[in-house]
């Protein structure tokens, strides 16, 4: 009897999004396998965002398909995306300052269950306490779980951020630059949580990130985008050795 193989988590086929005469994501296809940390990589201006944005509903592509674990996905809201196991993090905090680290966590899990009105209301725990405390042990925040998540650090900010994405046990979590603006002392625990993460929980990550150290250190394997077409898709070291890739991107 042959093993039947897994579909992939995510599978982008044929991707376009133009902005005017920009196009900015000019055909893009890719598959990120079951627990699967797959880097996305590329100059200012190359699209990245653009991708992201496109597979999480937050904006329309003009052409392609998006499938997950095999089923489509195309043209999904972003919160029936989460309600289907796809959490994400911004380029921007997301966190409420005036509320506690666990409230924020509890907030963010009622968001993922469809709750339209949590943000206007005093978050109740509707039983997601017990996540939330393992999440803030394990991003090592306990001491600050109760303060108001205005008052931390950017970088224990930023760890909050990326927390609130979990608490939906998510399938699939997409990361829009965990590193940008995070003291570089910090960085390399947010590798160390996402790899426990993603041993732990088998979630699959897709992550845009600048940071060339973290990202080759952290994904399985990596495209690297430019002007809108994948450049190329291997490992770290695959990608390192790929000359079109040093001569566009890495190389400068
Ligand atoms: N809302 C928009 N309106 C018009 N043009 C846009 C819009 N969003 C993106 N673009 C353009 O699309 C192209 C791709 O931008 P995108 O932000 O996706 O790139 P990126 O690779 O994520 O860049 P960065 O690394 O700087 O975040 C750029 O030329 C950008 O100016």
């Amino acid at each position: 009897m042959s093993a039947v193989a897994s579909p992939p988590v995510l599978k982008v086929q044929g991707l376009k999004k133009s902005y005017g005469a920009i196009q900015a994501v000019d055909g893009v296809s890719f598959e990120v396998r079951p627990g699967e940390i797959f880097g996305v990589i590329g100059p200012n201006g190359s699209g990245k965002t653009t991708m992201f944005n496109s597979v999480l509903g937050q904006i329309s592509p003009d052409a392609g398909s998006i499938e997950l674990n095999g089923e489509s996905i195309t043209g999904l809201s972003p919160l029936e995306l989460n309600r289907r196991g796809v959490g994400r993090t911004f380029q921007t905090l997301q966190v409420f300052g005036k509320m506690s680290v666990r409230d924020n966590l509890l907030v963010a899990a009622q968001e993922h269950q469809g709750s339209l009105f949590s943000r206007l209301f005093a978050p109740g725990d509707s039983g997601l306490g017990g996540q939330a405390d393992a999440l803030i042990d394990l991003f090592r925040i306990r001491h600050v779980a109760e303060q108001p998540a205005g008052s931390l650090s950017y970088g224990q900010q930023k760890l909050v951020d990326i927390a609130m994405a979990f608490m939906s046990e998510p399938d699939l979590v997409l990361l829009d630059e965990p590193c940008a603006g995070v003291n570089p002392s910090l960085v390399g625990g947010i590798s160390v949580l996402l790899k426990q993460l993603n041993r732990e929980r088998r979630s699959s990550f897709v992550v845009i990130e600048h940071n060339m150290d973290f990202v080759m250190d952290l994904c399985h394997r990596i495209l690297v985008m430019v002007e809108g077409r994948v450049l190329a898709i291997g490992t770290p070291d695959e990608i390192r050795a790929n000359k079109q890739v040093l001569d566009a991107y890495l190389g400068n």
